[in-house]
C-alpha cells in the first residue's frame, strides 16, 4: 500500500477568491477540480478554459474530476490545460480504454470513476490502462452530502483486484469524506481522500489535511 494522499476539493472553496483557496491547501497532495456540466450530473461548475487558469495558479498538481457526458470527447482538454490527473466516469464514456490512453500519451495520470450503482466487474479488466480508480462515495453532483456506507464493499473489491494484479493503480474515494468517515474508507482499501467541505468547512484548512491523512494513515492496512 502507498502513503496515502489527501485530495480537497476545490467545490467547497469561495469561487470569488479561487487562487487564494489554493494557497489555503498548499500542504494537500493534490487540488481535486469537480467539473459539471449540468447534464451528466445535476450542476454546473467550470471548464478547461478555468482549469488552465487554475493550474497556472495553484502550488499543487490538479485531479480534475470530469462528471460530464460524452466524456471521450472533453477529457483531453484537461490535460492539455495541465491538470496532472483526469478522471473520466465509466458511465459517460463509450471508449475508456482509448480515452485514458489518449490522457497517458498527453502525460496526465488517467483516472477511471464508478458512481455508487455501478459495478466494478465490468471494468476491472481495464486495470492495467488506468492509474487510478475513483468509487464515489456519494451520487455524484455536489459537496456536502452524506457518505454511503453502500459503497465500501466495491471499494474492498477494488482494492483486492489492483492487489491482485500487484499495480500501481492508486483507489480513490470521493464524497462525505471526513474525520467521522475516512478510518472506514482506508480499512477497506482506498489510498487517495477527496474532501470538500471537511477541509474547505474548517477555519485551519492545513490542520484538517493533517489530521485526515493521520487518520487515513493509522488506519490502511500494512
Ligand atoms: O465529486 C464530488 C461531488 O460530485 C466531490 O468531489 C465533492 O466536492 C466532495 O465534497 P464533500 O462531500 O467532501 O463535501
Ligand atoms: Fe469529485
Amino acid at each position: 500500500m502507498q502513503r496515502p494522499l489527501v485530495a480537497p476539493s476545490i467545490l467547497s472553496a469561495d469561487f470569488a477568491r479561487l487562487a487564494d483557496e489554493l494557497e489555503r491547501i498548499s500542504d494537500a497532495d493534490w487540488a481535486h477540480v469537480d467539473v459539471m456540466d449540468a447534464h451528466f450530473v445535476p450542476n454546473l461548475t467550470l471548464g478547461a478554459p478555468v482549469v488552465e487558469a487554475l493550474a497556472a495558479a495553484s502550488p499543487i498538481p490538479l485531479d480534475c474530476h470530469l462528471m460530464v457526458s460524452d466524456v471521450d470527447r472533453w477529457a483531453l482538454d484537461y490535460a492539455e490545460a495541465g491538470a496532472a490527473g483526469v478522471t473520466i466516469h465509466a458511465e459517460a464514456s463509450a471508449a475508456p480504454v482509448r480515452t485514458a490512453r489518449a490522457l497517458r500519451a498527453a502525460g496526465a495520470r488517467a483516472g477511471l470513476a464508478l458512481r455508487p450503482a455501478t459495478a466494478f466487474e465490468a471494468y476491472e479488466d481495464l486495470l492495467p490502462e488506468v492509474d487510478m480508480v475513483l468509487v464515489m462515495t456519494v451520487e455524484p453532483g455536489f459537496g456536502g452530502q452524506e457518505f454511503l456506507d453502500v459503497t465500501l464493499p466495491k471499494l474492498r473489491r477494488v482494492r483486492r483486484a489492483v492487489d491482485a494484479a500487484d499495480l500501481d493503480v492508486r483507489v480513490q474515494v470521493d464524497g462525505g469524506v471526513s474525520e467521522d468517515t475516512i478510518a472506514r474508507c482506508a480499512e477497506a482499501g482506498a489510498d487517495v481522500f477527496v474532501a470538500g467541505s471537511a477541509v474547505y468547512g474548517a477555519a485551519d484548512a492545513a490542520g484538517a489535511i493533517a489530521r485526515l491523512r493521520e487518520l487515513a494513515a493509522a488506519h490502511m492496512p500494512r
